[in-house]
């Protein structure tokens, strides 16, 4: 062989044997793709919509939430529940996309430990050539370097990309499971608003909490169970070059650190619930100014919204505040532990295979052994790898410690979102807020029945009093009307009368079951024959044509073969003909709520009801702003449809489009049915019909005023 082609197979055989001894790299770059390819297959396959949730479902997690009040918020065993308790419903199976993220989130983690001993050895390798004077295997170090860096930045941004991926799957996941069980079809999002006082502020808890909530646990994820898996490598790296002494001295350090934090840790979840309250009743104050915003002004009560919002975002600042002052302490000391005295602990530890090597490992041992021209370079080598192991166990450790921070807080949200779950199921099987006896008209004894029949049957009330729900341990609910007993048979329309908040709407919510009935038995035909229109108009996001079809969408509508046209002879009967015209069509989309007249937005809302066509309709004062002359022709085409009427209004002239009155006397909760015609009705129409001519007998008198007013300005 010549001395050249013998050099050139030197060459080849150091980079074979170089390319053996770091082979970890490429194994690692294979992983990595490899796990590429299988998180894009995977995501790929897994962008289905959520189905709704199964009423089976909620009836399985029935035993996982029930209701607890005053449990202390913190770390603790209940946080523990809790938490199981939710992951039912963020991995129903192990089939879940999430579980599927999990996993893969969890290899990339393996996989950025495993390049993090790659990284410090070669760390190592590469200082130890660079002392040692080895310029070509300096360079190949370099170029390893640069070869790990590929896998190790992709491994990072998966990390971060697959924690965000996790937190968004489990909010979704969370917010469909609340959805469903807030918006079903016993109207549970209106007994949790109006009928409990347990969640106050609720937007605040399907929002901010349950986004904050997952967020949260997808980090503490990461930010755990990659420290550990660090913690047991490193040691078992470490444990190699220092030995088992150096190790038992890490661990010892671990658990004085974990100890002394905990004792000086604050309540952080307690302080972390309590601020997302604060938060909420901000955010209500502003919910509440931006939807009164005409009224306030018309009042021009800015001042006082002003002082309320900010007196709202004071008590929230104040408290972030004092949360911030308890964090300068705690931070310096977690600092101090864990920057500071396990740096000084860390190197420490290093120079054990340097002044003390017969207690170092087995890797220590072996370089200690090579030629006296070596040691330099491999001492140099085994510190600069320990130290660098050492320094990311730190950065483990302390993360490991910081995340008891995170729990804390984690705790705080759990315990929001736990009760919000937790009190929608029990409305959800009607256990409301109530003293533990059963006390009469108390929420927690409601004996009245309601009994759906045929539509030909009617609605009937046999001794059914209308109580105020009132929530509260100690609460029960006043009587507004005495036991009922009435009877609306088709075709014969009832007028429910009375003065101010006497209980006519109330009446109504409990025919709508918005309200429970506490006693008694209730008759009344299946919700699709029933259709109410409440006293303030409601116009909902989107078209034209979905403000006249409401609460149909517009799929609804075209199953139901309904056409434009349709929608059109409805407008004409409530003169509103005009709309479409004006407004640029069906199509259009507006803030209807400020589009639309007092009279306008009642019409429209009377709209709703000659498109459901329903066979009873319970009008509370949904006319009250409509001109008299086209009032009566809504009522009269009502009538003349088929609709049966019960109408809450205290206007005698709506009297001649019903036979019956149920009249209201607030006095101790009476009430009087009668039938219109009556001597009584006569009287009282005939009082209406004199006030009204003689206002007519006025009319010449303040014509002529008027002109000479006119004639006055003229002149002037
Ligand atoms: N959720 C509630 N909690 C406590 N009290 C309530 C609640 N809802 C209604 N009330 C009270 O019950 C009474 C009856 O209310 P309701 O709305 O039925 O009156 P109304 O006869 O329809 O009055 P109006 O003619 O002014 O519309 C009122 O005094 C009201 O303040």
């Amino acid at each position: 062989m010549s001395p050249v082609m013998s050099k050139e197979a030197t060459g080849v055989a150091w980079l074979l044997q170089s390319f053996n001894q770091q082979k970890q790299v490429y194994g690692s770059l294979a992983i990595s793709i490899a796990t590429l390819s299988a998180l894009l297959s995977f995501v790929r396959r897994n962008n289905t919509v959520l189905k709704e949730t199964s009423p089976a479902t909620f009836d399985k997690h029935k035993k996982l939430f029930p209701v607890v009040d005053g449990k202390k918020v913190g770390v603790n065993v209940e946080f523990r529940r809790q938490l199981r308790s939710i992951a039912a419903i963020l991995f129903p199976h192990w089939k879940t996309k999430e579980a599927g993220l999990l996993v893969l989130h969890s290899i990339f983690l393996i996989l950025r430990t495993y390049l993090s001993v790659v990284v410090a050895q070669l760390d190592g390798r590469i200082v130890k050539d660079l002392v040692n004077g080895h310029g070509r295997r300096f360079l190949m170090g370099l170029v390893y370097w640069f070869a790990i860096a590929v896998p190790a930045t992709y491994t990072n941004s998966m990390i971060r990309y697959l924690q965000s991926k996790l937190a968004i799957g489990f909010r979704t996941r969370l917010t469909r499971y609340v959805h469903d069980l807030y918006l079903d079809k016993d109207k549970t999002f209106y007994k949790a608003i109006n009928l409990d006082n347990r969640i106050q502020g609720i937007d605040q808890y399907l929002t901010t909490d349950i986004a904050k909530f997952c967020d949260t646990l997808a980090a503490l994820y990461s930010n755990l169970a990659k420290p550990m898996l660090d913690t047991i490598i490193f040691n078992y790296q470490l444990t190699r070059s220092i030995g088992l002494a150096g190790t038992f001295g890490l661990f010892v350090n671990y658990l004085v650190t974990a100890r002394l934090l905990r004792a000086v840790t604050p309540s952080f979840g307690k302080l972390a619930a309590v601020e997302a309250k604060l938060e909420g009743d901000f955010r209500n104050a502003h919910t509440r100014l931006i939807t009164n915003a005409e009224e306030v002004a018309f009042y021009n009560g800015a001042d006082l919204e002003h002082s309320i919002l900010n007196k709202t975002y004071l008590r929230l600042i104040k408290h972030v505040n004092y949360i911030y002052k308890l964090r300068i302490s705690y931070n310096m000391f977690e600092d101090f532990l864990i920057k500071y005295a396990w740096s000084a602990f860390g190197l420490t530890m290093c120079s054990v295979p340097v002044f003390f090597p017969q207690l170092a490992g087995s890797l220590a041992a072996a370089s200690n052994s090579t030629s006296a021209n070596d040691l330099v370079g491999s001492r140099t080598r085994g510190f600069i790898t320990n130290k660098r192991l050492m320094m990311s166990l730190a950065d483990a450790g302390g993360r490991m410690m910081y995340s008891y921070k995170e729990m804390a807080e984690l705790a705080g949200y759990t315990s929001r979102v736990y009760s919000l779950i937790s009190v929608l199921h029990a409305l959800r099987r009607k256990e409301y807020d109530g003293p533990a006896d059963k006390r009469q008209y108390a929420l927690t004894n409601i004996q009245g029945q309601i009994h759906i029949t045929q539509a030909d049957q009617g609605i009937q009330f046999n001794n059914v009093p209308i109580v105020i729900p009132t929530p509260g341990q100690d609460k029960v609910g006043d009587v507004l009307v005495n036991p009922l007993n009435i009877h609306v048979k088709p075709g014969q329309h009832l007028m429910i009368t009375g003065p101010n908040g006497v209980g006519k709407t109330s009446v109504a919510r409990v025919i709508a079951s918005l309200w429970p009935s506490f006693e008694g038995d209730i008759y009344m035909p299946k919700e699709q024959d029933m259709f109410y229109i409440a006293q303030r108009p409601y116009l909902s996001l989107g078209s034209l044509r979905e403000q006249v079809i409401y609460p149909h969408s517009v799929e609804e509508m075209k199953q139901h073969g309904r056409t434009d046209e349709e929608l059109m002879d409805i407008l004409r009967v409530v003169h509103l003909a005009y709309i479409p015209g004006r407004e640029g069509g069906w199509e259009t989309v507006k803030e209807w709520k400020d589009v639309f007249s007092g009279g306008e937005k009642q019409r429209i809302n009377m709209a709703r009801l000659f498109y459901h066509h329903p066979k009873f309709a319970v009008l509370d004062e949904c006319t009250s702003a409509v001109s008299n002359d086209v009032e009566g022709l809504m009522y009269s085409h009502a009538k003349d449809i088929g609709i049966t009427l019960v109408t809450i209004s205290h206007r005698p002239a709506l009297f001649k489009y019903h036979q019956y009155l149920l009249r209201l006397t607030g006095n101790n909760g009476q009430w009087e049915f009668e039938t219109i015609g009556t001597v009584q009705q006569q009287q009282s129409v005939a009082k209406e019909m004199q006030s009204l001519e003689s206002q007519l007998t006025q009319v010449d008198e303040l014509k002529s005023r008027l002109a000479d007013i006119n004639k006055e300005l003229s002149l002037a």
